[in-house]
């Protein structure tokens, strides 16, 4: 084991880093309702962190937190050292924090490449007046986001779909180009709404991959929510489970299966 403040090494010999993101007992109230109730955990460097529970736990409200869509009622969010003000979710996405959405949000009409270059676009520091003003300056930034969005491309083996419109781009493809745009951004943390969401079994197991292998190539922090146990005990290296707004567990796949208070909320609850 390394130092806690350093990081530790995982059952599997995979090492985490030191913490990226700290929640600091977050509660997040809708009116009346209280969707998350004095939620900490953190999120360490380079690691697979899932975040489980039932219907209506308060999962996505949690991501939207992360994302900045939702700023929390109460509590702190620290990223990479500093306690983040509210933010607009743009201005998060500045920071290096990108995502994918549970209902796919892609631009229909456009091509996978165009989809994937708005990617870079929270990256792109030459605005409209300096492109005017440092016509060189814009030039290499725009070789910077092709190269980018070509390895991207590569990498998730969507070469041969670039020009296709999205639209006709069949559901598990879809997920992918989502997949690629969020990472095109090159983010600290990649937050992953149930990127398995609707997909059949082999488009879980491509998906599953391709996740595994960016965190391992790219070195990304993942933090995603994801409804299939499976899914989630194989690929997380620490999982968080919720229930009715408040955390349950938390810790490596293995201890979380094992905590009764995990079985009674969710495993032994059949879940669609
Ligand atoms: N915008 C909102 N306004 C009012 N209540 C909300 C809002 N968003 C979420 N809630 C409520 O907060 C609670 C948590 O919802 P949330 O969608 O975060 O749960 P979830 O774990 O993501 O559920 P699911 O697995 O069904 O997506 C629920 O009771 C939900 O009805």
């Amino acid at each position: 084991m390394l130092d806690q403040a350093e990081g530790f090494v995982t059952a599997d010999g995979r090492k985490i880093g030191g913490v990226v993101m700290e929640m600091k007992n977050i509660t997040l109230r809708f009116g009346g309702v209280v969707a998350i109730k004095d939620i900490s955990f953190d999120i360490r460097e380079g690691e697979i962190r899932a975040i489980i529970g039932p219907n209506g736990a308060g999962k996505s409200s949690m991501l939207n937190v992360i994302s900045g869509f939702y700023t929390p009622s109460e509590g702190e969010v620290w990223f990479r050292g500093k306690k983040r003000p509210p933010m607009r979710p743009y201005e998060v996405a500045r920071q290096g924090i990108a995502r994918t959405f549970q209902n796919i949000a892609l631009f229909d009409g456009m091509s996978v490449l165009d989809n994937v270059m708005t990617g870079r676009l929270t990256q792109m520091k030459a605005g409209l007046f300096s492109q005017a003003l440092w016509k060189g300056r814009a030039e290499k930034e725009e070789i910077a986001n092709r190269e980018m969005v070509e390895r991207v491309i590569d990498f998730l083996e969507i070469q041969h779909i670039r020009k296709t419109p999205v639209s006709r781009l069949p559901y598990g493809l879809k997920k992918r180009v989502e997949l690629a745009r969020a990472l095109a951004a090159q983010p600290k943390l990649l937050l992953l709404d149930e990127p398995m969401a609707g997909m059949n079994v082999e488009e879980k197991e491509d998906m599953c991959r391709f996740i595994l292998d960016v965190n391992d190539e790219f070195g990304t922090t993942i933090a995603l929510i994801e409804h299939d146990m499976g899914v989630v005990m194989d690929l997380s290296d620490r999982v968080v489970v919720m229930d009715y707004g408040k955390k349950i567990g938390d810790g490596p796949p293995d201890e979380v299966r094992s905590n009764p208070d995990v079985i009674d909320a969710y495993l032994g609850v059949a879940h669609d």
